[in-house]
Parts: C-alpha cells; sequence; structure tokens
C-alpha cells in the first residue's frame, strides 16, 4: 500500500492552488465543500474558477506564481500546465514540508487526489494509485447510483443519537449489536419508519451468541462470499495455529485472539451472545460440530 487513505480535518486548512484551468477547477469542485480556507494563484482563470471567487469561497491573485508563494500552507496544488514549473514549485513545497499533490505527475504528489462519494458524513475515496483514474471514476459512478442521497441526514440522525445508545446501552458489545440491528431494520434509507427502527433496535430480545468452524485445510480465498457477513462480525476469534495472511485480512479487525479454547469457555462466549470463530485442525472441527450442532462449519464455495 504505497498511498495510505486518511481524512483529514480540514477546518482552518490553509490550501494553495497554483493554476485555474479545467483541471484545477476540478479539484476546487471537490475542495470547495470543505471547510478549508483557498487561495488561487494563476496567470488567467477559467469561468468555473471565477463562479467560486463571485461566491466568496475562494481568494485569487491573478498573476505568475513564485517560488515564496509556496510558503505557509497546509495543502498545495499545482495544476499549471508547465511541467518544469509544477516540478519546482513541488520540490520546494517537499523541502518546506508542506504536501502538495501535481495533478499531472504522481512521481512528484506527497499525496494524491482519489475519486470521492461525498453524502455529508459518509465519505467514500477510491484510489488506483495513480493506475487507472477512469477507473476510479466509473466505480465512483456505480456506488453514487447504489447510495441514496436520503444517507446524508440518516447520518446526521445517527451522529445525534450516539450519545443517547451510549446512555441507554452502557455495554460496548450491546451496543454493537444494536447498531447491527438498527442497520438491518432501516438499511440505509432516512424516512419516517426511521425513528421507528431506532426504537425497535433498542426493545428486540438479546441476540444468542454465534459459533464459526473452519478448518485449517480450507483456504481463505476459496470461501464463499456467503461466509463474509460471519467474518466481519466476529468478537473472539481462537486459533492455537497462526492465522494465514489472507484469512486474517477477511475478519475483523478488532477481535479479540485467544490460542486455547475449552469447551466450557467456548460454551460460555457463546451463552454471552459472542459470535466466535474456531480455527483448528479437521479433526478438532469435526468434534466441535457434533458437540455445538448449531455452529456453521464454512466450506469452499458453500457455508
Ligand atoms: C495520480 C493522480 C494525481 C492527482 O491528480 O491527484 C492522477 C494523475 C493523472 N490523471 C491523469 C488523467 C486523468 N485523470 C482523470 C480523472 C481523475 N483523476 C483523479 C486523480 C488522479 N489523477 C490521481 C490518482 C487517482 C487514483 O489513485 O486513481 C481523480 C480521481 C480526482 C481528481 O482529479 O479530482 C479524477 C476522477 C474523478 C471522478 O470523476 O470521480 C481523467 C478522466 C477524466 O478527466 O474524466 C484522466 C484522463 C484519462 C487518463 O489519462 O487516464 C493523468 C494522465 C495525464 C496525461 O496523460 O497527460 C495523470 C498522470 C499520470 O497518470 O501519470
Ligand atoms: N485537462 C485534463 O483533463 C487533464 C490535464 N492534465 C494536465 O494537468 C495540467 C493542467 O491542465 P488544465 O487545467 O487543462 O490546463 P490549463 O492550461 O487550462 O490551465 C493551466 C493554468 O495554469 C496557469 N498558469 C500557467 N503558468 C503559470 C504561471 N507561471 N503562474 C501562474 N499560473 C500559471 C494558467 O493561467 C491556467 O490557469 C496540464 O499539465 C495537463 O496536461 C492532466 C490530466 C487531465
Amino acid at each position: 500500500m504505497q498511498y495510505f487513505p486518511l481524512f483529514v480535518d480540514t477546518q482552518s486548512l490553509k490550501v494553495l492552488i497554483v493554476g485555474a484551468g479545467e483541471v484545477a477547477s476540478r479539484k476546487l469542485d471537490l475542495l470547495s465543500r470543505t471547510d478549508a480556507d483557498i487561495h488561487v494563484i494563476a496567470k488567467e482563470s477559467c469561468n468555473e474558477v471565477l463562479a467560486y471567487l463571485h461566491k466568496e469561497r475562494i481568494s485569487l491573485e491573478e498573476r505568475e506564481v513564485n517560488f515564496e508563494d509556496i510558503n505557509g500552507w497546509d495543502l498545495v496544488y499545482l495544476a499549471t500546465a508547465d511541467k518544469a514549473l509544477n516540478e519546482k514549485l513541488a520540490t520546494l513545497a517537499q523541502q518546506r514540508h508542506i504536501w502538495v499533490n501535481v495533478v499531472d505527475n504522481p512521481e512528484f504528489c506527497r499525496f494524491i487526489t482519489p475519486s470521492i462519494i461525498d453524502r455529508g458524513r459518509l465519505q467514500i475515496a477510491i484510489s488506483t494509485a495513480g493506475a487507472a483514474p477512469v477507473f476510479a471514476r466509473e466505480l465512483r459512478s456505480r456506488l453514487e447510483s447504489w447510495l441514496p442521497h436520503s444517507i446524508t441526514p440518516l447520518f446526521d440522525y445517527i451522529a445525534e443519537r450516539r450519545s443517547d445508545v451510549q446512555q441507554r446501552l452502557p455495554v460496548f458489545k450491546d451496543r454493537r449489536v444494536f447498531w447491527e440491528r438498527f442497520f438491518k431494520l432501516n438499511q440505509s434509507r432516512f424516512d419516517a419508519d426511521t425513528p421507528n427502527h431506532y426504537q425497535d433496535s433498542f426493545s428486540l430480545s438479546k441476540v444468542k451468541g454465534e459459533l464459526v468452524l473452519l478448518d485449517t485445510k480450507i483456504e481463505a480465498e476459496l470461501l464463499p462470499i456467503a461466509a463474509m457477513p460471519y467474518l466481519q462480525k466476529l468478537d473472539t476469534i481462537f486459533s492455537s495455529t497462526a492465522l494465514p495472511h489472507k484469512l486474517n485480512e477477511l475478519l475483523r479487525r478488532d477481535a479479540a485472539r485467544a490460542t486455547i479454547v475449552t469447551d466450557k469457555k467456548l460454551k460460555q462466549a457463546l451463552d454471552d451472545g459472542e459470535h466466535c470463530l474456531v480455527y483448528a485442525e479437521p479433526n478438532e472441527i469435526n468434534r466441535l460440530s457434533v458437540l455445538f450442532p448449531q455452529a456453521k462449519r464454512l466450506k469452499m464455495g458453500a457455508i
């Protein structure tokens, strides 16, 4: 992973864009939605950039850029059509520890711009590490049509209720179960039923734990897609051997890990409502599937 995705707080972030052509205006379409202070320096500006000036969203200086301009910014975008100039300014920015993006030159980028699906609090960023921006754009259009715009107020609604849920359900695990129930009932819609789904998620009866069994002979990449929701819900993973890397990638990252499990301990965890995975030799998995007939035994291509 050469490029690591992270989400930057744009409040009081100082951003400079050099160049005000088509590409600069595309970056501005995204940046203008943030809280950042944006300044543009360009000899000439296209109409789209001027529109942001007229809306007072940016400040603009129409002139040649100079080396002293690359000072005192958090982020700098270089979008002039002059390759040598962009490279020189990018090198200066790097020397001054300013994060820099050169629109047509990943080699000189400290960070790159992803394709973004903007649903308010929900932000999805897609990158191909520069390999195929058009693929990123097309994946974005598919996700855009899949995620309704009403998901924006849904996440505002949820954010306002986080502390209510924390107070009403003091145990961490109960809160997770609560949110899982809520999203199952409500899906990604926000409508008149959403408050009912919210209340109903508190009152549903306590869910039972779940045991998932996987034997060491089964390769992670051959597991069916239907197995993924089980792997993503796990509270505890029991295994006396190291997990193969590919399997580990599929498991819920913050699940607890334990090496040895007694039958008694496993039963207790299930009674406590935990989702458990046991990864062990086929003989041990055979034994456990007799002992816990309700367990889901993962197989290649099917459950
Ligand atoms: C490395 C990166 C640096 C950066 O700009 O941050 C970069 C670099 C380059 N882009 C080039 C070309 C094009 N870029 C687009 C579109 C987008 N490019 C974006 C990001 C990025 N572009 C970063 C990597 C992102 C990633 O990880 O995938 C998006 C996501 C965001 C945005 O720009 O706002 C936005 C889609 C937004 C959306 O719609 O969702 C299109 C298509 C179009 O215009 O519709 C074309 C023409 C087709 C083509 O050439 O592929 C070229 C060749 C220039 C040349 O040949 O002259 C280079 C340089 C090179 O490849 O060396
Ligand atoms: N148009 C596109 O879809 C893509 C373009 N690119 C590349 O991105 C770069 C920018 O593209 P466009 O926005 O289309 O170019 P453009 O020519 O429309 O805009 C360049 C901007 O930089 C300014 N500028 C140039 N020299 C300057 C200087 N010395 N001081 C201050 N401002 C200066 C110009 O006044 C103008 O505002 C180009 O290198 C292009 O090859 C890369 C990917 C896609």
